[in-house]
């Protein structure tokens, strides 16, 4: 089938050959055209794109749309580019190599929603223009965010160039994700393996596309797990990973015991065992990956060494002295702390007396294995983004993969809910920024004058979070750091004062008589874009450590936001559908809740604020063209001028659409879905007529020859057999034809140069067969001549020469065709005369061949035994050790070597082959043709060889 690519251009004039390049297309994609045929009439659930919704958009046909895919295991849904995904709570078979090799490279909406669409498309945008992107995936916990991530990076794995080298980066990418994941992610009582930190993952590429390295950042690890975990959640994995999969050596060096229940740290959430987790099992795999990532065995010693001084530590037990101090109350964790921990200096904290009351010590005793943990993480995302380093500084492109926390509102939300809100409210305001930014962008771009969008902008709320001096962070710092002591109330009555007159702060004296009741005292309440907060401001010893995390945070937060900025955006949206992790549950009020929380009401107002559909002219036109006869079959002008006649044909609305320079805008999804219609309704007749010829020729097979068969067969011959299509439907006849045959000469294609048969065409393809034809007898030729020897190249030449000297010109030519020539036939020369030919070649004149040959005087009666020997450059006549002629082959000219049959001097004469220099020298040899061939060749003089027949 590729050799049809091979056609050239001028071919494709004719409207038969374009619609046969068209079939052919889809000949040679049948597999996955079927398969995409099979995915798309299975997602005709609801709408792909929330954008295509009835265009009084509310959130209940929003969650209608959304439950109505769920239940038929469409997970995926589109609001333009931005996708919405619904954890599944189960394995579904959508992320097969298949289905990878499916979306690669395919255009984004010709597919089904998918992962693979936005993870391709920003790879493809990325190789075409060069630039930067990152993919944005957002949700609450146990919604599969991190699982998006994974499944992502899986998709560039498999489907982007590589080399053997290049699968080493490729696995270290693969496998930082369960290292990160034992010691950054825990069973929480949402999510059996909930990521405890943000994360955001550079995959670099370089100008091939391939994947070349990476770098990862993380944001905000949730150091208090290590110290306590809520009812039924438990600390990070890789304690437990340590006490079950960790070998009896292992941990007898580092001083642990196996049981977990023996660590005060890990037995805080009285969490009984996790079915889904296996500890053991994942233990494997992380070693696995230290090792493929490049942590030594020294590195990894001091690692584990942490993390058993962290469980040490938790174990440790203060009393009070006489003085009302604190005093450890048993030595022997300190001494193991000392002694795992030794290479990494952690020891020298604790040792230093310091003179604390019991509750400070136990206080401080947390707050240094929280640090230890803390710092333990950043110097391991560190040591992985060495192992993912690239070091050639050639410029590389990047996708970066943000998986982080989505909105979060629980009952009491404290000051980590603010940062993760705050977070959100940020993500949000680049994605209105960018959304908007992109959308004016497109319409300049398109020359389609801007339309205002009404949307809400949230960078009110970002002043009010981060605004310096007067935003809420700034107000904290100040408050903490100011001489006096910071209270609760005196932190809110600043808020108050600074913000109090801000339309999204509230607080208990602000709010007004109704809500005032929702509110407590020491509560502040913060309007986000999503819905409102209230926020547990009670100020306590962990508070001025808050004040500085919230700057930092607030500082990386900037940066992140700056590397996003730069970068192209693609959007995925997670939601959960239940709390029960329960497959199949769809759960209207928690996912109402989400749909509020992630701004997709919001998100989708942008997008259908202006126009809820926009396709390049060509793409359009491609889809549509059957249902205006101007365009059908074929459109010879500019796609954007088919596109006005299509449309006008349609009739549509100057108010529904505008044109733009490369794409047509359509503003509401009804004008869109009249279009789907009409084109479904015709797609449906033709395949109805198909199968109505199909099912006809079934019948002819079966000799059924009914009247209907026999009207059918006439009506299809008839246009076969006419040079030009009359109408669309007939076109459609043609392209079948031309497909079967094109399926039956794929079988049928001659298998070596000899093979001269070939599948006869109809008449409508004769040109095209002929052309095939050409092509293919020239690649078996091709073919043939790559796998000939050098040996036999040789002797091919020298039967070519052969055949131009003596074809049709001498008898028994054609009975030596199949004797090979040989090399020389010095085997055949006597001893003696060997001996002697021997010293006269010394030094030897470029020896090439040799032959014993007869010798007769002119009168042709004296016969003598001679030698011929062919060199370089000369034909000797030798007699023993002596050269009796040399006749230099520059010497030859017209008639210099005249073939005769005419003497006869021995037996049979009238066989016998005479070779005759110049009329002087008149030789008899056996294997003439050789022979003459072999001197053509050398003295490079074909031509002149003349053969006589006769006396
Ligand atoms: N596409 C999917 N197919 C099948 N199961 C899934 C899919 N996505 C998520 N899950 C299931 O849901 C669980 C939670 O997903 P995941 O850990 O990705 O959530 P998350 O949003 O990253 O949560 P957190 O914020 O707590 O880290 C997974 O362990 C897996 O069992």
């Amino acid at each position: 089938v590729y050799v049809f690519y091979l056609i050239p251009a001028s071919c494709l004039l004719s409207p038969y050959h374009t619609s046969f390049v068209l079939q052919k297309e889809e000949v040679e994609d049948n597999t996955d055209a079927n398969m995409e045929g099979a995915l798309i009439a299975r997602d005709r659930v609801g709408v792909q794109d929330f954008v295509l919704l009835d265009s009084h958009t509310s959130e209940t046909s929003f969650l209608n749309n959304l439950r109505k895919r769920y239940q038929e295991n469409l997970i995926y849904t589109y609001i333009g580019t931005l996708l919405v995904s619904v954890n599944p709570y189960k394995e579904l078979d959508i992320y097969t190599v298949t289905q990878m090799q499916l979306y690669r490279g395919v255009n984004f909406f010709e597919l089904p929603p998918h992962l693979y669409a936005i993870a391709d498309n920003a790879y493809r945008v990325m190789c075409s223009e060069y630039n930067n992107h990152f993919i944005l995936i957002s949700g609450e916990s146990g919604a599969g965010k991190t699982e998006a991530s994974k499944k992502i990076l899986q998709y560039y794995a498999v489907t982007c160039p590589t080399t053997e080298q290049l699968q080493i980066v490729r696995d270290r990418l693969l496998l930082s994700n369960p290292v990160l994941e034992a010691f950054g992610n825990a069973k929480t009582l949402r999510n059996d393996n909930s990521s405890r930190f943000g994360k955001y993952m550079d995959i670099q590429f370089d100008f091939k596309g391939a994947p070349v390295g990476g770098h990862i950042l993380s944001y905000l690890i949730e150091k208090s797990r290590v110290v306590h975990q809520n009812h039924g959640e438990r600390n990070f994995h890789i304690f437990y990973q340590l006490l079950e999969g960790g070998d009896k050596d292992l941990l007898c060096w580092l001083g642990l015991e196996r049981n977990p229940q023996k660590y005060a740290y890990l037995i805080q959430g009285r969490c009984a065992k996790v079915f889904s987790i296996n500890d053991k099992n994942d233990w494997k795999i992380v070693r696995k990956a230290f090792s493929i990532i490049d942590f030594t065995e020294k590195d990894l010693e001091h690692l584990f060494g942490i993390v058993a001084s962290v469980l040490h530590l938790g174990n440790i037990q203060f009393e009070e002295d006489s003085n009302g101090h604190a005093i450890i109350r048993n030595g022997t964790q300190i001494k193991w702390i000392s002694k795992v921990s030794f290479p990494s200096q952690v020891v020298l904290v604790l040792q230093v007396l310091s003179p604390l009351n019991v509750d400070l010590a136990f206080y401080a005793r947390d707050a240094v294995a929280k640090a230890i943990y803390g710092r333990t993480f950043t110097w391991l995302v560190n040591k992985i983004n060495g192992s993912l380093a690239n070091k050639d500084s050639t410029r590389k492109t990047v996708i970066g993969l943000l998986d982080i926390y989505g909105f979060e509102v629980l009952d009491t939300n404290s000051f980590e809910q603010f940062c993760i809100n705050y977070c959100n409210e940020k993500l949000q305001q680049l994605l209105i920024e960018m959304t908007l930014k992109a959308e004016q962008e497109e319409y300049e771009l398109e020359g389609i004058e801007w339309e205002p969008i009404p949307y809400f902008n949230n960078k009110i709320i970002c002043d009010l979070v981060e605004q310096k001096h007067k935003g809420i962070i700034s107000i904290l710092d100040e408050e903490c750091l100011r001489p006096g002591e910071a209270t609760d109330l005196s932190f809110l009555e600043k808020l108050e004062e600074k913000v109090g007159d801000h339309a999204h702060f509230v607080t208990r004296k602000l709010a007004d008589q109704k809500t005032r009741k929702s509110i407590d005292w020491v509560d502040f309440r913060l309007l986000h874009y999503a819905g409102e907060v209230t926020y547990f401001a009670k100020l306590n010893k962990l508070f001025s450590m808050s004040s500085q995390v919230a700057t930092q945070f607030k500082n990386s937060l900037m940066s992140l936001i700056e590397i996003l900025m730069s970068k192209e955006p693609s959007y995925v949206r997670c939601i959960k559908p239940n709390e029960n992790k329960e497959p199949g549950k769809f759960d209207d009020f928690l996912i109402r809740h989400q749909v509020k929380y992630l701004g997709l009401m919001e998100h989708l107002r942008v997008r259908r604020a202006g126009f809820a559909y926009r396709r390049k002219y060509e793409l359009f036109l491609q889809r549509y063209k059957s249902l205006c006869p101007a365009t059908w079959p074929h459109w010879h002008g500019p796609a954007a001028e088919g596109v006005e006649r299509l449309i006008k044909h349609l009739g549509y609305k100057p108010e529904e659409y505008k044109l733009g320079r490369t794409k047509i805008f359509i503003r509401f999804p009804k004008t869109l879905f009249a279009t789907e219609d009409a084109f479904e309704i015709r797609k449906h007749l033709l395949g109805m007529l198909e199968a109505c010829w199909r099912g006809a020729l079934a019948r002819k097979e079966a000799k059924k020859r009914t009247w209907a068969v026999q009207i059918i067969r006439k009506f299809i011959n008839g246009f076969i057999n006419r040079k030009k299509p009359l109408c669309p439907e007939n076109i459609e006849f043609v392209r079948l034809v031309q497909y079967k045959y094109f399926m039956k000469l794929r079988d049928h294609v001659p298998k070596n140069v000899l093979d001269k048969s070939w599948l006869r065409p109809p008449s409508i393809l004769e040109e095209t067969s002929e052309m095939l034809k050409k092509i293919c007898i020239r690649n078996l030729v091709r073919k043939y001549c790559r796998g000939v020897t050098a040996e036999r190249k040789v002797q091919l030449q020298q039967k070519v020469v052969a055949s131009a000297v003596f074809r049709g010109k001498k008898e028994g030519y054609l009975q030596s065709i199949n004797q090979p020539f040989a090399d020389t036939r010095l085997s055949e020369y006597t001893p003696n005369l060997l001996k002697g030919l021997c010293q006269m070649l010394t030094p030897a004149p470029c020896f090439q061949y040799a032959t014993p040959v007869v010798k007769y005087d002119r009168n042709g009666f004296k016969a003598r035994e001679r030698l011929l020997v062919l060199t370089q450059s000369s034909a000797y006549v030798v007699e023993m050790a002596k050269i009796k002629q040399k006749i230099d082959y520059a010497t030859l000219k017209g008639n210099g070597v005249n073939w005769c049959g005419a003497f006869l001097p021995i037996s049979d004469p009238l066989t016998l082959p005479l070779l005759c220099f110049q009329g002087d020298v008149i030789l008899h040899c056996e294997h003439i043709f050789e022979v003459v061939s072999k001197l053509c060749m050398l003295a490079n003089k074909q031509n002149l060889v003349k053969v006589v027949q006769g006396r």
